[in-house]
């Protein structure tokens, strides 16, 4: 068997061309356009390079991009009074703090300052609460990215065994939740987890959320599996060049799923176009707007 590949680039256009639509009627109605604030603590090389880009996206759906580019000295009583100053902000309806932060500042004092009406990661305990008991809430965007994808796949989820493996707050624990509300039986697999392959095998739907490149082996797949990759780690090669390498073995498990996202061009451009989803949504809800339909 070879799988079907995923096509996240392809399905992330759809998504951003739809957003686009949005935020153009947006513009039209309420006379300005829908704001994103990216803050990026630092120089950490990758953060800059995912902020760039989602910079360009912005602009790109017709919305308004405030960026803001603080030292890694910054103390965290500053960085606290920067998310006022956007919390206060009318025109700001999005606000991401780019992750990891500097070691000297408490990262959940920091997410947990952003008013969650602007929360368009996800991350406020509120958006967390409210996502685990099944209310409207802005949801992460890279789980939501990588539902999205399985919905397009799939379409209706009901009664399908899915795992996770990986529980960080940021990818792994709301994937779950997700699956869960898509009425999927969940299985959450992490560092602690005894037999990974056997756990892996019993499950149709497998969401690799690992941070370790190729850990996930095609031998440990359920033949037919539906697999979403979300890791991005850069290897280097003998030949000394770098490679982007996701946490399952891409060629052995192509053999054996029904259907796999590629690393690059799978969940990392789905991740993007969520959160320019994630902003135009806040914009209508902080307006008293019915949500958009069809994102
Ligand atoms: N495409 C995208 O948009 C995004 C990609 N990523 C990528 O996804 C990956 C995961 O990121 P993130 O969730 O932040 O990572 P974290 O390091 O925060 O979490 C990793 C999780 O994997 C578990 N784990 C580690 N080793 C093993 C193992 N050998 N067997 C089973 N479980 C293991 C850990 O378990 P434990 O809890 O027990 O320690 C932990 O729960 C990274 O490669 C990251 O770069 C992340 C965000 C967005
Ligand atoms: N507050 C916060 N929110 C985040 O959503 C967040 C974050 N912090 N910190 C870092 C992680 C990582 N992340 C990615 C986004 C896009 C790609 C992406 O577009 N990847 C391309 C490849 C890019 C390349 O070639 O390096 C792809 O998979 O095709 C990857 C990873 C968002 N994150
Ligand atoms: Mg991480």
């Amino acid at each position: 068997m070879t799988a079907r590949i995923i096509d996240g680039k392809a399905a992330a256009a759809d998504l951003r061309q739809r957003v686009g639509q949005v935020a153009a009627r947006f513009r039209e109605t309420r006379s300005r356009a829908p704001g994103l604030a990216v803050v990026l603590v630092g120089e950490h090389p990758p953060s800059a390079a995912y902020v760039r880009s989602k910079i360009k996206a912005t602009l790109e759906a017709g919305m308004e991009s405030f960026e803001h580019r603080i030292p890694a000295e910054t103390s965290q009583a500053d960085l606290i009074g920067l998310i006022d100053q956007l919390n206060a902000d009318a025109t700001v309806d999005g606000i991401l703090v780019q992750l990891p932060l500097p070691k000297h500042v408490d990262e959940q004092a920091v997410l947990t300052r952003v008013d969650p009406s602007k929360d368009v990661d996800g991350f406020h305990p509120v958006n967390v609460g409210r996502l685990s008991i099944g209310l409207d809430a802005l949801v992460p965007c890279t789980p939501l990215g990588c539902l999205k994808l399985l919905q397009g796949e799939l379409g209706d989820l009901s009664g399908m065994d899915a795992v996770v493996v990986g529980r960080s707050n940021i990818v792994g624990k709301p994937m779950a939740q997700l699956l869960l509300q898509a009425n999927c039986t969940v299985t959450v697999a992490h560092s602690r987890t005894r037999d990974l392959p056997g756990v892996v095998r019993r499950n149709d739907i497998v969401v690799a959320a690992v941070g370790r490149p190729e850990l996930i082996r095609g031998s440990w797949l359920k033949p037919g599996a539906i697999v979403i990759d979300v890791g991005q780690e850069r290897v280097e090669q003998p030949d000394g060049t770098r490679k982007l390498l996701g946490d399952v073995a891409y060629g052995e498990a192509a053999e054996v799923a029904g259907a796999i996202t590629p690393v690059p061009g799978g969940v990392g451009p789905m991740t993007i176009a969520c959160l320019l989803r994630n902003t135009v949504v806040a914009a209508h809800r902080r307006e008293g707007l019915p949500d958009p339909e069809g994102l």
